[in-house]
């Protein structure tokens, strides 16, 4: 029996398509359970950022450490940078009965459905590649080389968003978050509903 644990969800999509921007808007809207999982990165901290609230900021070389300490439940090397997720903290948070979101790129949410194949996976999609290049440029973090790349593995991103539970299109903030709040309560009912029934199952058994 699982129901003491909370839900581990990812979100997926491609860098832009405003996954920082629900996510937030989401754990601000309602008094949530939800606990965000902070990712280690060894990318250049941006204007703004702070170290151990919107990434834990590593050295190429202690990233490395820790890829071989086994400390990730996934990590993945994208635009040539790594960004992990640390397993201590997911597992724990999780064991405390707190849902957790991870906000991650579509390869280390392959090695996350690997792991954990209870998880739910949401994949967050941009109206047009028009309009996600336009917010890229918009949010004014990074060249248009950076842009480009990003860009580019934006297209293979989203020729896999058929690998995910849920796809949810940003088109509207409120609109994407309320969705994604409707998808997390539909699947705490159902895991319930599954739960409950197994309990059922192992009662009668035992009578
Ligand atoms: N629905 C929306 N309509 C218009 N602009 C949006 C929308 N959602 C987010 N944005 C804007 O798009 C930009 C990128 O958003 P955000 O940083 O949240 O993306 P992200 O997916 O978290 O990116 P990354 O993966 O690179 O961290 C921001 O400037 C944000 O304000
Ligand atoms: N596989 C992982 N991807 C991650 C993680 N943390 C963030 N990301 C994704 O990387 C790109 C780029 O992020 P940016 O902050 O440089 O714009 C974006 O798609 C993020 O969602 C992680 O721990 N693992």
């Amino acid at each position: 029996m699982v129901s003491d644990k909370g839900l581990l969800i990812v979100l997926s999509g491609p860098s832009g398509v405003g996954k920082g921007t629900v996510r937030k808007a989401v754990f601000d809207h309602q008094e949530t359970n939800f606990k965000y999982s902070i990712s280690m990165t060894t990318r250049q901290k941006r204007e703004g950022e702070r170290d151990g609230i919107d990434y834990f900021f590593k050295s190429h070389e202690e990233f490395e450490t820790l890829i071989e300490q086994d400390k990730f439940i996934e990590y993945a090397e994208y635009v040539g940078n790594y960004y992990g997720t640390p397993v201590d903290y997911v597992k724990d948070t999780i064991a405390d009965g707190h849902d957790v979101f991870l906000e991650i790129e579509v390869e280390g949410a392959k090695q996350v459905r690997e792991k954990f194949p209870d998880a739910l996976f949401i994949f967050l999609a941009p109206p047009t590649l028009a309009q996600l290049e336009e917010r890229l440029i918009g949010r004014g973090t990074d060249s248009q080389e950076v842009i480009n790349h990003r860009i580019k593995e934006a297209r293979r991103e989203l020729s896999l968003m058929n690998l995910y539970d849920y796809v949810v299109i940003n088109d509207d903030v409120d609109t994407a978050r309320q969705k994604i709040q409707c998808i997390v309560e539909a699947s705490h009912l159902e895991r319930s509903r599954v739960e409950n029934k197994l309990r059922k199952l192992l009662l009668e058994a035992n009578n």
